[in-house]
């Protein structure tokens, strides 16, 4: 109870605190997920912009206003260079992620990283998962003529596509998740997820982040043995054979051993243009000013360590964007019905050919149902940012508040998206938000499925265009629909992780 007056001290409004769990309480209990513990909150203090929070015992703050998150995330970012190390501190391989990493360290991984996910390198990976995509409808193609009832558990379904999508576009080895029930690959990765998402796993983090002294002498760890070797394997051995061998593949290893080497550069003529292409939720680059062509002081386990984020971030934000896309058009089957419209005009301008990577990022109203789809099911609902130096915010009518250097500041991304201020009716799925007519009314700010700002999530192009041609592919083949199994309403699990409590079951029912 050390710092309870800290707020009343410095004259802000905050929730009253209970010992030792601070505002956790309905989490340590496991009564209500982060978000509805949070929404109460948001309503009650908007009219304020910010407010006092006990994370635990530490003090920390919930940001509401869109122009102060804009002005931490983008203008000024140098007071907020850093997510906090609360969760990362209690894992060696997640600390030394782009997503861990702090200050220049963190500077020099992204722009070191950052030429991997332009358009150009897209569009060089995009064969391999245009691949897995249409291998991925044949499948159930095949299944849907033996089974006429074809009832697939969503979840499942899309995390085994997006795990294969991710192991040959990054990774540039073949798997076996959607065709093979047993596979190995797909234990690995539930493993990995598991490891930190399990009981085990939450209990090592919230004890790390209460006694971090104790935590790092005991010497413990959340990724396990197994799971460090699996990314040992992947990344460094494959990228050590391919130098040697002089083999290439057109991945995220090649281009990781190419950034290893320090010859990995955003060639800017090359790009293609981006305002031609709709991708309404993806990310701007920020030029952070640090040319890096040496990277040879990175180690081998910082190599490893960015070949586990892009699995661990990219696997099931994706997996539940899909998930819950799917889950909205079978809930409303005239916006499906519009999507399979669109999708078929191109279809018959392809003539049996695949879709190309312009051709799709340029269908308007699939990029509005994944927008929309991002907005109301937003897989990452909340980002914080650590401060690094003293930073005041004027809070308006003479009021103002100083962030101290090290307290934590967390951004409700879904209570924002949810808000009918900003987004009327904002429970009902309406893609049409993101129309052109439409789109400019957003206001800065109030959209960040992907955070904002130089650290905003790097691997978005990625997700969208491996979520897009799921999504086309399947409409073309499929109508996605709701069974008897389908829950009506879907929430999240009662705890800090933002996943989906219930089983979404839904059929497959091949078209006609
Ligand atoms: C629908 C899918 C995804 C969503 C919603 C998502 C969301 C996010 C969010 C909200 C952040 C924090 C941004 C901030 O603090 O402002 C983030 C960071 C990050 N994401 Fe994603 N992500 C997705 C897919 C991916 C994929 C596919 C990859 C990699 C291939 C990836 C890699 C990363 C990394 C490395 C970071 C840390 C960036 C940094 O700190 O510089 N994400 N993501």
């Amino acid at each position: 109870i050390k710092d309870h007056d800290y707020f009343d001290k410095i004259g802000l409004a905050y929730e009253k605190p209970y010992p030792l769990v601070g505002n956790m309480l309905d989490i340590v209990l496991q009564r209500k997920p982060l978000m509805d513990m949070i929404e109460p909150n948001y309503y009650r203090h908007k009219k304020d912009k910010i407010f006092g929070f006990f994370n635990f015992t530490r003090v920390s703050y919930y940001i509401l206003d869109p122009e102060i998150i804009k002005k931490i995330t983008i203008k000024d970012f140098d007071h907020f260079v850093n997510h906090s190390d609360e969760i990362t501190n209690a894992d060696n391989v997640f600390n030394r992620s782009l997503f861990a990493l702090h200050d220049k360290e963190w500077k020099d991984m992204r722009s070191t990283l950052s030429p991997i996910f332009t358009s150009s390198k897209m569009k060089m990976m995009y064969g391999h998962l245009s691949d897995q995509a249409t291998n991925f409808v044949k499948h159930y193609e095949e299944k849907a003529k033996k089974e006429d009832n074809l009832i697939v558990e969503a979840l499942d379904t899309f995390a085994r596509f997006t795990a294969d999508g991710i192991a040959t576009s990054v990774f540039g080895f073949q798997t076996d998740c959607v065709v093979n029930k047993n596979s190995e690959t797909y234990k690995i990765v539930q493993k990995m997820l598991h490891d930190f998402l399990g009981t085990i796993g939450v209990l090592k983090t919230v004890f790390s982040f209460g006694f971090p002294k104790i935590y790092n002498m005991l010497g413990l760890q959340i990724t396990s043995r197994e799971i460090y070797d699996f990314f040992k394997r992947v990344v460094i051995d494959v990228m050590d054979e391919r130098d040697r061998k002089n083999i290439f593949r057109p991945d995220v290893i090649q281009l990781l051993l190419q950034a290893k080497k320090g010859q990995l550069k955003t060639e800017k003529e090359n790009e293609l243009n981006e305002k031609e292409l709709t991708n309404f939720a993806a990310n701007i680059e920020y030029d952070l000013g640090s040319k890096i062509n040496d990277a040879s002081h990175f180690t081998q386990d910082d190599w490893i360590a960015q070949g586990f984020i892009f699995f661990f971030a990219g696997f099931d934000t994706t997996s539940n964007l899909l998930q819950m896309t799917c889950y909205e058009l079978a809930m409303n089957v005239d916006i499906q019905r519009e999507l399979q419209e669109e999708v078929d005009e191109q279809l018959n301008l392809l003539d049996g050919k695949t879709i190309s990577y312009e051709a799709l990022h340029k269908m308007k109203f699939l990029d509005m149902v994944i927008s929309e789809a991002l907005r109301l099911w937003v897989p990452a609902p909340q980002v914080d940012r650590a401060c690094t130096k003293d930073y005041d915010i004027e809070l308006g009518n003479g009021r103002s508040v100083t962030i101290k250097k090290g307290q934590v500041i967390n951004i409700p991304i879904q209570c924002v998206h949810h808000d009918p201020e900003y987004f009327p009716e904002p429970k009902k799925f309406n893609p049409y938000r993101f129309s052109d007519e439409n789109k400019d009314s957003i206001i800065p700010g109030t959209y960040l499925p992907f955070g904002m700002g130089p650290r905003i999530c790097i691997g978005s192009r990625f997700a969208l265009m491996e979520a897009k041609l799921l999504m086309f592919n399947l409409m073309s083949k499929f109508n996605v629909e709701k069974c008897d199994k389908t829950p009506e309403k879907v929430t999240y699990e009662p705890n800090l992780f933002f996943r989906i409590k219930e089983k979404i079951y839904l059929r497959f029912k091949l078209r006609k």
